[in-house]
């Protein structure tokens, strides 16, 4: 079953659908309905955020869900504590991304607890999301399944590269024998395709395709460049 998911994964695009508090698209019902069209558009998965849209969108889409939670003042935010990554996959996340720096989590557990019960305990798979060569070598060792690069740049550990940190990619890929999602700033198919050749399994797509605020920010300044 966690193997054909992961297969399902090979090569393909996921989409991050989250809107952020206080914006106009946060709402559990219209993000499933985003996570409904990006899978018209081929997305093999969707990476949703929040327990209620994660339950919403797992009454009708049909292709895996990465479920996160996002809380607390940091630094720790994304799926700090094993309670909420339990709650998760109760809410029907087929994998939960939970932090996957060495830094310590709310909780006081390690990764390797919180790895060992989401899979004895709910059966899921569980994505570990880095910032650095180090966290995904001990995320490795700690049990994940997949390795993301969604924390590159904002977790201290590398520099906040303009576009994707392709390099970390590439290290990740030659030093880890987990699947690799390359993740964050990835904003054109140019780039999400030098992510698959720099090794990654999949490629993880938010603001470039559902964050309309940004996306229309960005044509904006070109305007204004002009
Ligand atoms: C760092 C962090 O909190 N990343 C979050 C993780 O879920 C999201 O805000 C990002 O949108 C997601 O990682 C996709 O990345 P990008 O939106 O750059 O394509």
């Amino acid at each position: 079953m966690s193997t054909g998911i992961l297969e399902s994964l090979r090569g393909g695009l996921i989409v991050s659908c989250q809107a952020y508090p206080g914006e106009p698209l946060r709402d559990p019902a219209i993000l499933r309905q985003l996570a409904l069209a990006v899978v018209e558009g081929g997305a093999v998965a969707v990476r949703l955020e929040g327990l209620t849209t994660v339950r919403f969108a797992a009454e009708v889409v049909d292709v895996p869900i990465i479920g996160i939670v996002k809380e607390g003042r940091g630094p720790v935010v994304i799926t700090p504590t094993v309670d909420r990554a339990l709650e998760l996959a109760r809410a029907g996340a087929d994998i939960v991304a939970v932090d996957g720096t060495r830094r310590s989590r709310p909780d006081g557990l390690g990764l390797r607890e919180v790895v060992e019960r989401l899979h004895g305990e709910a059966g899921v798979l569980v994505m570990a999301d880095c910032g650095s060569l180090q966290d995904a070598l001990a995320a490795e060792a700690a049990g994940a399944d997949l390795l993301g690069t969604t924390l590159a740049g904002y977790s201290g550990e590398r520099a906040l590269t303009r576009g994707p940190d392709l390099e970390l990619v590439r290290e990740l890929a030659s030093e880890c024998g987990s699947p690799i999602v390359a993740e964050g700033r990835i904003r054109t198919p140019h780039e999400a395709q030098a992510a698959l050749l720099a090794g990654a399994f999949a490629v993880c797509v938010g603001t470039a395709i559902t964050h309309p605020a940004s996306i229309t920010r960005d044509f904006v300044d070109g305007l204004q460049a002009g």
